[in-house]
């Protein structure tokens, strides 16, 4: 039986095949050229507190549309207004009602280092990440074999990226740090139920040696989630619903940035990780 994953992976993989006819990689790599070179995302997630990474996402296979999103630069404006450190914008079309011309968007209008969020299975999605001005991509350990997920990390740090390799358990988290991973995700959300365990960051985060960042991606519903995710050792939070379906983006993420910074968050996350982040 074909799980959530593999049913959005066919679909992804058919929308890549008619990008490729369209734009034949020598093409795409040539666009790359006149593109400003990545930001360094990493560095914008190290530091002192929990950073905020802020999505923009229109629906979900588990909630159905979210929000419009008429406006998803303006939405990117308002995340790098409040202080988010990264903004992630979901391309997938069919379940995510993303599209690159989002990215585009986002792209041209803040500064902040953006992430292409999609289920990238093939080098030609990463060299399409770059030429549309991405400086972060992420990869799914569930969704690629591990000699895949090795090249396409490489791929990805050769064009002077940074991925966000993500995992849902113990056997994937290894596989990621094997591959080399330098900023590691932990999705709150089983992609085979679609469900939301806030526990599974706190099991999985000890494990993660230091000096590799740790994201806690999916579920957080506000500032408490945030601390939370500090105390059990995040160095950053993934965040979209929440801030889709409020009623002020900037507000809300700017909440979260200060819970993130909160005085006791600080002193106890350094305590916890050795005084690492
Ligand atoms: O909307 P939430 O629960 O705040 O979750 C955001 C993000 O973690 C989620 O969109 C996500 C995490 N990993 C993904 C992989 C593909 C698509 C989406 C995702």
């Amino acid at each position: 039986m074909l799980t959530v994953l593999d049913q959005i992976i066919e679909g992804v993989r058919a929308d890549l095949a008619e990008r490729r006819a369209a734009l034949p990689l020598d093409a795409l790599r040539e666009r790359t050229a006149d593109v400003p070179s990545p930001v360094d995302a990493l560095r914008r997630l190290r530091g002192e507190g929990v950073h905020v990474i802020a999505e923009v996402k229109r629906s979900s296979p588990s909630k159905g549309a979210l929000a419009a999103i008429a406006d998803p630069a303006a939405l990117a404006a308002d995340y790098a207004a409040g202080g988010a450190r990264v903004i992630s914008v979901l391309t997938e079309g069919r379940r995510f009602g993303g599209s690159l011309a989002d990215l585009d968007a986002v792209r041209s209008r803040v500064d902040v280092p953006v992430l292409r969020k999609d289920f990238v299975v093939d080098p030609y999605q990463v060299w399409e990440a770059r030429a549309h001005g991405a400086d972060m991509v992420l990869l799914i350990v569930a969704a690629l074999e591990q000699e895949v997920l090795v090249s396409l990390l490489e791929r990805v740090e050769s064009l002077g990226m940074h991925a966000l390799v993500e995992v849902h358990d113990e056997a994937e988290l290894h596989r990621a740090l094997s591959a080399g991973a330098r900023i590691l995700g932990v999705n709150n959300r089983n992609l085979k139920t679609l469900e939301v365990d806030r526990s599974t960051f706190a099991s999985l985060a000890p494990l993660v040696p230091e000096g590799v960042l740790r994201v806690a991606e999916s579920g957080v519903r506000g500032p408490l989630d945030v601390m939370a995710f500090a105390e059990a050792g995040a160095d950053a939070v993934l965040v979209g619903e929440a801030l889709v379906t409020g009623a002020s983006p900037r507000e809300a993420v700017a909440e979260l940035v200060a819970a993130g910074s909160h005085p006791a968050v600080h002193s106890d996350h350094a305590h916890r990780t050795g005084g690492r982040g």
